[in-house]
């Protein structure tokens, strides 16, 4: 039997639907092997985020240094990473290892405003880590920080996508889920060349927290098992819009999505 592996770099949500949590939920139900190097413990449930603890980059490395000597992974994929310190470690380390699967999720804000990323590191993302992203998967408001373009419509986000492709990353995906205008979601992918849409219904829920998360380390997933990133993002959007529709009702804020949703109902 081939086991692939993936490993997640981000923060733990100790309320489980984000994050380093989400994330092996996540590898776990599409059949992959789960690793993580945490960057940063939050104190975080439905409600917010009450304490973020950051931990050194030396202790990041060598939680990344410990998987890639003993285990390695087929795909790696980056969330919250919170510091420039962290960024460029994270950056040298995949480097390091020559991990070409590399899905950048560049998480900035959490759902109700608490900053995940200092202000001052979006510049070391943009010139450290960037480059290396096989698939980045920004939301619009990353986007826009990312590549100052104000994203109103879909000429503006085909935009964006083009410039961050010429800022390094290989495949661009701009989610829509802050776009609430019309019945569907629509997730844009450039390749480069072209543009694909992934479109869903959309859902009418404040029950989204950790979507992010979760698409992009499904992403990683796919990837791990060696698929087309098209096919990747594919999959991923039916996941996410599967642990969107069947809300698991817990929490008394914006509550986690349903990870056993796909394997359970399918699509
Ligand atoms: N209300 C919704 N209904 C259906 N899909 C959604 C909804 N909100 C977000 N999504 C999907 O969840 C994923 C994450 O979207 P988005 O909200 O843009 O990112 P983030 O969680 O990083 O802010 C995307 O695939 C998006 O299409
Ligand atoms: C530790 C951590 N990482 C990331 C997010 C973003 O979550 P979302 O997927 O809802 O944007 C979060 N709330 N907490």
């Amino acid at each position: 039997m081939t086991v692939y592996k993936a490993l997640t770099i981000a923060g733990s949500d100790s309320g489980g639907g984000a994050g380093i949590q989400a994330d092996l939920k996540t590898f776990q139900e599409l059949g992959v092997f789960g690793m993580s190097a945490i960057t940063a413990v939050t104190a975080q449930n439905t409600l917010g985020v009450q304490g973020v603890y950051p931990l050194s980059a030396e202790a990041v490395a060598a939680q990344i240094e410990s998987v890639a000597a003993d285990l390695g992974a087929d795909a790696v994929k980056t969330g919250m990473l919170f510091s420039a310190d962290i960024i460029r470690t994270v950056a040298e380390q995949v480097k390091k290892h020559g991990w070409e699967r590399l899905v950048v999720d560049p998480v900035m804000i959490a759902k109700g405003g608490a900053p995940l990323l200092q202000e001052e590191a979006v510049a070391a993302l943009k010139e450290a880590l960037l480059p290396l992203a096989f698939v980045i998967t920004p939301n619009i408001p990353e986007a826009e920080a990312l590549t100052g373009i104000a994203i109103r419509t879909m000429d503006d986000r085909r935009e964006a996508a083009r410039l961050l492709h010429r800022m390094g990353a290989r495949y661009v995906v701009i989610k829509g889920g802050h776009d609430d205008e019309g019945e569907e979601t629509v997730d844009l992918l450039y390749n480069g060349s072209e543009f694909s849409y992934f479109k869903s219904k959309r859902i009418d829920t404040r029950h989204t927290h950790g979507t992010g998360c979760t698409f992009a380390a499904a992403v990683a997933a796919e990837l791990a098992k060696g698929r087309h990133p098209v096919d990747a993002v594919g999959t991923a959007k039916s996941f996410v819009q599967a642990a969107i529709s069947e809300p698991l009702g817990i929490g008394q804020g914006h509550g986690p999505t349903n990870h056993w949703a796909y394997r359970q109902y399918g699509e």
